[in-house]
């Protein structure tokens, strides 16, 4: 048996049941109901304000649902950002919150945080104990930035970095939580058709190292390229969950959100627009050396 076919066989990573979100006389989710399996990227799409943000808030315990409960590997989560993270989901925020003076390595050891045993105390007197937890923890860190390729920024600020670098720290910081779930939250707004492709291409490694994605994103083609199931949030309410050709083709899914079919194979266009930007690299590089 393959790993892949394992890891499809052990159930539902996060089960969220009847979940329902009121901020007063607004109901910003009604009672949704998504499950996420390992091995599986799932999209959460619809228009602006369809609660996809506040959905994510109460699988995390920014939130606690005003009804329905969320389950991470069959147990409840407890509605606290902390205990999310511990018990193994992890997050990244539609606006970028890095911590922004510190490296690009040191943000990644802010994320490690909640799998390091070492106390205060053990800090303080900075013991062995404490100081091979921090080698083990550097040196995790160091195989994240190598996995999202910020190995060669690791002592570089972080607000130095240009924005599709920094959104790919903020995902290298999520993963030093070991998750096994991991949200993203827009995670290709902003960028360009390249950096698009390659958060799409990171995400797929995401997914092949056993850790579940779910994923909030208004660019239809990477979600429709990406996802192995999408789920359309409307007014709060799930309206249909499918395949990207069940989602695509679904008459109340054009009317409410995508507008017009999408038409043509999903991806051709992006692909054209990428090589293009590709074959445009190399000049705009030199620039950037001499300086320019
Ligand atoms: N803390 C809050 N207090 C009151 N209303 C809120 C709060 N957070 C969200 N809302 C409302 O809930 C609804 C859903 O917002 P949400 O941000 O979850 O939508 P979204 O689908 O993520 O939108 P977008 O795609 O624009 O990010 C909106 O009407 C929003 O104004």
């Amino acid at each position: 048996m393959t790993t892949m076919t394992s890891t499809h066989t052990t159930g539902p990573v996060l089960d969220a049941s009847g979940v329902t979100m009121r901020f007063g006389g607004l109901t910003a989710v009604r009672s949704v109901d998504l499950t996420v399996s390992s091995g599986e990227i799932v999209g959460l799409i619809g228009p602006n304000g369809a609660g996809k943000t506040t959905f994510f808030n109460c699988l995390t315990g920014l939130y606690i649902p005003t009804e329905g409960k969320v389950s991470y590997k069959g147990t409840v989560l407890p509605p606290k950002p902390h205990l999310v993270t511990k018990a193994g989901i992890a997050r990244t925020f539609q606006n970028i919150r890095l911590f922004s003076n510190m490296t690009v390595l040191e943000n990644v050891l802010v994320g490690r945080h909640t799998r390091t045993k070492e106390g205060l105390i053990s800090a303080l007197l900075r013991g062995p104990g404490f100081r091979k937890a921090e080698d083990e923890s550097t040196a995790r860190a160091m195989e994240l930035l190598e996995f999202t390729g910020l190995a060669h920024k690791a002592d570089h600020l972080s607000r130095n970095l240009p924005y599709g670098e920094q959104r790919k720290l903020e995902i290298a910081r999520a993963l030093a939580s070991d998750p096994g779930l991991l949200l993203l939250d827009e995670p290709t707004a902003g960028m360009n058709p390249q950096e698009t492709r390659a958060t799409e291409e990171l995400v797929f490694a995401i997914r092949d190292r056993g850790i579940a994605v779910l994923v909030i994103e208004h660019d239809m083609r990477f979600i429709f390229n990406l996802c192995d199931r999408v789920a359309v949030l409307v007014q709060g309410e799930k309206l249909v969950e499918g395949t990207s050709d069940v989602v695509q083709a679904d008459e109340r899914v054009v009317a409410a959100y995508l507008g017009t079919p999408f038409e043509g194979a999903p991806g051709d266009e992006e692909l054209a627009e990428v090589e293009a930007a590709e074959a445009a690299a190399p000049s705009t590089n030199a620039r950037t050396e001499e300086g320019q």
